[in-house]
């Protein structure tokens, strides 16, 4: 293993080495965002630039895109591809049942949109993103600027009847002004604690109108690749009911932060 990377890093690299295997040459890809769709953006740059691979990216926000195009992946847009064969992110928190909490970088619902447009979707995540219960990580909601106050209300009058522990909403800021996402909207985080039931949650948060869309991923995402800082990864397919345990011997940094 490189002596150069943290632990975490390590763990996030060779979860996005072990998933970038997912991909088929010809393959319209979905691109994560945050720091360890980063890395699988970089193990996708390398495979392009070094073993001639085709792709055609997707990217989930400003920040991938960039990234993707320095890396030499081909960026085209969700309407472009029309379909994808396979989005690879990562994960705020998953669960036994691979529901997650997505949204911790404000990007969810462009992920959730490219994640929905996909086959197959396949999340990366260090061992710190595995819980028994969702709700420890605040759940992002986007919400349209115009009367959120009222939207954030309406928020929570309804958690005050839904199965969680806390119920306390903050207004995500920027400094003294309030993050906007890529879509020019703001994001409220529910500081939930723990979500009983995930699935009903997302369907009652996403009938409140000025609710764009909220970071649960039900039904979404098939497979999971947990890295760890010792190289081992664990792959788990909830369709097919399988896991695999393997192993990244090397890891071999320089090419892959390597500019075109
Ligand atoms: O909005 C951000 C995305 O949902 C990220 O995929 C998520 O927050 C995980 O990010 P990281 O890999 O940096 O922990």
């Amino acid at each position: 293993m490189s002596g150069e990377l943290s632990p975490i890093d390590t763990a996030k690299f060779v979860a996005a080495k072990r998933a970038v295997e997912f991909v088929e040459d010809g393959m319209r890809v979905g691109l994560g965002t945050g720091s360890t769709a980063a890395w699988m953006v970089r193990c996708l740059g390398e495979l392009v630039r070094e073993a001639g691979l085709t792709v055609t990216g997707v990217p989930t926000s400003s920040r991938t895109a960039d990234l993707a195009r320095q890396q030499g992946i081909k960026v085209v847009s969700l309407d472009e591809a029309k379909w994808l064969d396979l989005t690879i992110d990562g994960t705020d928190e998953f669960d036994a049942d691979l529901c997650l909490i997505k949204g911790g970088g404000g990007v969810h619902l462009l992920e959730k949109i490219v994640a929905t447009a996909s086959d197959r979707m396949v999340v990366i995540a260090d061992p710190s993103k595995s819980v028994d219960q969702l709700g420890a990580f605040p759940l992002p909601i986007e919400v349209i600027p115009f009367g959120w106050q009222t939207s954030k209300s309406l928020v929570e009058e309804l958690l005050t009847s839904m199965d969680v522990l806390g119920q306390t909403t903050t207004l995500r800021m920027n400094g003294d002004r309030p993050f906007i996402s890529d879509e020019g909207n703001y994001i409220i985080d529910l500081h939930l604690k723990r979500i009983g039931d995930p699935r009903r949650l997302s369907m009652v948060l996403n009938q409140i109108p000025g609710v764009v869309e909220n970071g649960l991923f039900i039904d979404i995402c098939d497979v999971v690749v947990v890295g760890h800082g010792d190289g081992r990864v664990e792959v788990s397919d909830i369709n097919e009911g399988t896991f695999e345990e393997d192993r990244i011997e090397f890891v071999d940094t320089d090419n892959i932060f390597k500019d075109v």
